[in-house]
């Protein structure tokens, strides 16, 4: 039996962050060789002795690529100081045969995703581990060993876990299941295991991952720092007579949500309650496996089954995996609270032992313990044969491990497709893919990019208009949102040709998008949008006006040009579907990276645009019944009632105009806030703030709005009232006389 093994932990702070500097905040984070130490705000200091503590907050500076180096003589670890320093040993225990596991774990904005995953040419352990994965792959070609690399990537958001690997609309609504059995261990049922052969089919792969978090962190209106996710590598070296597996299980923590701070209501509550659910079962799995190590003869219960996360990395944190965890430190004493719990997190964490093992020939194992497994079945069939009087546990037993080995039996089935095979079906799926949606790489076709609150998520789905027609549309997904309610018609589809048809050439998903919504005719690059049915038109909104408005509009007053009903895209012209927001990038006016990257449109932006419009059709209409004449009713009679009503109109219009002023002042408040967070791009925690303080404003608009406009109508209701009455009153009159 193999030693027990520490957890390695290490801890990395980061540099003062823009708006730190400009709050002249000060450090409260010291390092000296492997220990940190914190720093109250008396002077106290506590301090943590770790396998690493990595000193990133200064002695840096940029090269030509952007990429951050340390100073001659500088301590700064930089990205290749820490890969060279827990990326390496991952992947020498990857090809030593163990499963093994490297966390990033700290609050919002504390440099976890920097460390994992990078920024440009920064690349952080993820990339890097890709890139040296295939580099020792090739070094190692004259060898007789043969590799094969399987990648998963998965997202665990609102305890629902999700495959990153397929289309959003393919997802099961509640995620996919995690199981757990005798012959398999955990696993994920059904998720999809892609095999890579290069770099460059593992680094698509990823992007892929990326682009469906996107899409359905815009669905969920979501940013990334609040799921957590996983990328698995499973790498199998085939050695002459045996193999050997590894998993590598490489997971970017969500930050804990500062609820109080952020100011969180609703959905975004429950949404940090349920990270929050996730990552104190994690501390709390931490805590008894810390416990357990320490006192190996004490009974102690882990709660692993408390939360998907700590479900799914059993292995990695209480069984046979090694496991490295990184934690993000911020280096503000404002953070100090959060900073000193991440401290402590990392202390516990180092206490816990683990037993690797090296994972050999996992097929005849698979095998063996299927047969022995089996046999026990036979046995307690027969058993039953016998006469043996069974109770109903023993049923219950009985089928569950039929089950079991059914389970077993199609992972063997799968174990034995050869890797050849494997990438064979995948060239094919690509293809498939391709055909369906009409999907190119071609920068010179005009196309839409996704705009998102989250800057790392922006432009990063960009869909295509091909020569001719592009419907738009959520096809026969999602449909008890709109159109089944309202009678479906899919359930007459059964044929899988009927199905074909219903399929858009750009699926979309949300609420309000329409099972065939839209249409973009591409006539020679001249791209024409058509809202394909009413309901289409009023959640189709260009430049932040609903389509139906802009069709109603007089020509003239028009901003859009209209053509045949539909109306011609200009380079970056926004283009809202229900809740996804795109920008149009016309080709040959400039390129998607360009404009998103110029910050003149953005999702804030388009979010104002849209509520601005929504506001001023029924302002005008207020206005209008307001200031005409029609409004001094033609049924009053007398001095009095004249002045009176004057009077009321007055005070009326004087309300109106201060809602108006105050109207005014939000808006230019809104627009501040959002030129301060296009500076504040990729800084999370600010951003977080930022759009706090913008949800408030908004609120303060919509319900000025909303007080006037109920002010207003009331105001109608009295005087059409009024009316009536004097006009019954003058008919009376005229009767008696
Ligand atoms: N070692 C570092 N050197 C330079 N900049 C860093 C470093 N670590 C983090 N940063 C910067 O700090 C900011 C926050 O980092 P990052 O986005 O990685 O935080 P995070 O913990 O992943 O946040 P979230 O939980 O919101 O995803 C980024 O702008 C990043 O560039």
């Amino acid at each position: 039996m193999n030693e027990a093994e520490a957890v390695v932990v290490g801890v990395r702070v980061r540099p003062f962050q823009d708006r730190e500097i400009q709050n002249n905040a000060s450090l409260c984070i010291s390092m000296s060789q492997k220990s940190t130490s914190i720093f109250d705000s008396s002077g106290k200091d506590t301090m943590f002795t770790f396998d690493e503590s990595f000193w990133s907050h200064d002695g840096y500076e940029e090269d030509r690529t952007g990429y951050l180096r340390p100073k001659p003589g500088s301590r700064y670890a930089d990205q290749k100081y820490v890969f060279d320093t827990f990326g390496k040993r991952v992947l020498d225990n990857a090809w030593g045969g163990y499963h093994c596991c490297l966390f990033a774990y700290g609050q919002t904005g504390s440099g976890k995703s920097y460390s994992m995953v990078g920024q440009g040419s920064n690349k952080g352990i993820v990339p890097i581990s890709c890139e040296e994965i295939f580099r020792r792959i090739a070094d190692d070609e004259a060898a007789s060993h043969s590799y094969e690399v399987m990648v998963s990537a998965i997202e665990i958001y609102n305890e629902a876990v999700q495959d990153l690997l397929i289309p959003v609309e393919s997802r099961p609504r509640k995620g996919f299941e995690i199981r757990e059995s005798k012959i398999l261990g955990v696993y994920i049922d059904g998720i999809t295991k892609r095999p890579v052969d290069s770099y460059k089919t593992i680094h698509n792969t990823i992007e892929e991952a990326t682009t469906h978090r996107t899409v359905g962190s815009t669905l969920m209106n979501a940013t990334s720092s609040r799921a957590h996710t996983v990328l698995i590598i499973e790498f199998k070296t085939v050695m002459a007579g045996s193999t050997r597996v590894s998993m590598i299980n490489l997971v970017d923590l969500a930050g804990s949500e500062k609820v109080k701070q952020t100011g969180a209501e609703g959905e975004r509550m429950k949404e940090g309650a349920m990270i929050n659910k996730s990552l104190s079962t994690l501390g709390n799995v931490i805590e008894k496996l810390a416990e357990k190590s320490t006192n190996p003869k004490k009974a102690v219960l882990v709660p692993y089954r408390e939360s998907k996360l700590t479900r799914l990395l059993q292995n990695a944190l209480g069984g046979s995996s090694k496991t490295i965890m990184i934690c993000a430190l911020s280096p503000a004493s404002s953070n100090y609270e959060e900073t000193m719990s991440t401290l402590r997190y990392a202390d516990r964490a180092k206490k816990i032992k683990n037993k690797a093992v090296v994972n050999e020939n996992p097929q005849e194992k698979l095998m063996r313990e299927l047969m022995e497994e089996n046999q026990k079945l036979k046995e307690m069939i027969s058993g039953l044969g016998a006469g043996r009087t069974f109770d109903a546990r023993t049923f219950e037993d009985l089928g569950r491990k039929q089950r079991e080995i059914a389970e077993a039996e199609a992972a063997l089935k799968d174990m034995q497709k050869t890797f050849q095979e494997r990438l064979q079906e995948d060239r094919q799926r690509q293809e498939e893919q391709g055909r369906r949606r009409g999907t190119v790489v071609n920068p010179m076709v005009p196309m839409i990019v996704n705009l998102n609150q989250d800057p790392q998520l922006q432009g990063r789905v960009k869909h295509y208009f091909m020569e001719g027609k592009t419907v738009i549309g959520c096809g026969r997904h999602q449909e008890d949102d709109s159109d089944s309610e309202s009678g479906s018609d899919k359930s007459e589809s059964t044929s899988e040709e009927s199905e074909e048809e219903l399929e858009p050439d750009i699926t979309l998903l949300g609420f309000g998008i329409k099972r065939e919504h839209a249409i973009v005719v591409n006539d020679g690059g001249r791209c024409i949008l058509r809202a394909l049915n009413e309901d289409a038109a009023k959640a189709t909104c260009l430049n932040g006006t609903p389509l139906d408005r802009l069709l109603d509009m007089e020509p003239s007053k028009c901003l859009q040009e209209q053509i045949e009903g539909g109306f011609l895209l200009t380079h970056s012209d926004r283009l809202i579907f229900g809740p996804c927001y795109f920008v149009f990038v016309d080709p040959n006016t400039g390129t998607a990276e360009a404009l998103i990257a110029s910050g003149e449109v953005d999702f804030t932006m388009a979010q104002m645009e849209e509520n601005r419009a929504k506001r001023s059709a029924t302002e005008k209409r207020l206005r209008k019944s307001l200031y005409s004449p029609s409004m001094i009713l033609p049924g009053l009679e007398g001095e009095d009632q004249l002045q009176e009503m004057a009077k009321e109109l007055g005070e009326a219009r004087r309300r109106l105009e201060l809602k108006d002023q105050l109207l005014v002042a939000k808006d230019q408040e809104l627009e501040e806030l959002r030129r301060q967070l296009a500076v504040l791009q990729g800084n999370p925690e600010d951003q977080e703030l930022l759009y706090g303080r913008h949800e408030k404003v908004s609120m303060v608009i919509d319900s000025t709005f909303e007080e006037a406009l109920a002010q207003l109508t009331a105001l109608e209701a009295m005087f059409s009232s009024r009316a009536r009455t004097s006009s019954s009153q003058a008919k009376a009159g005229a009767a008696l006389a």
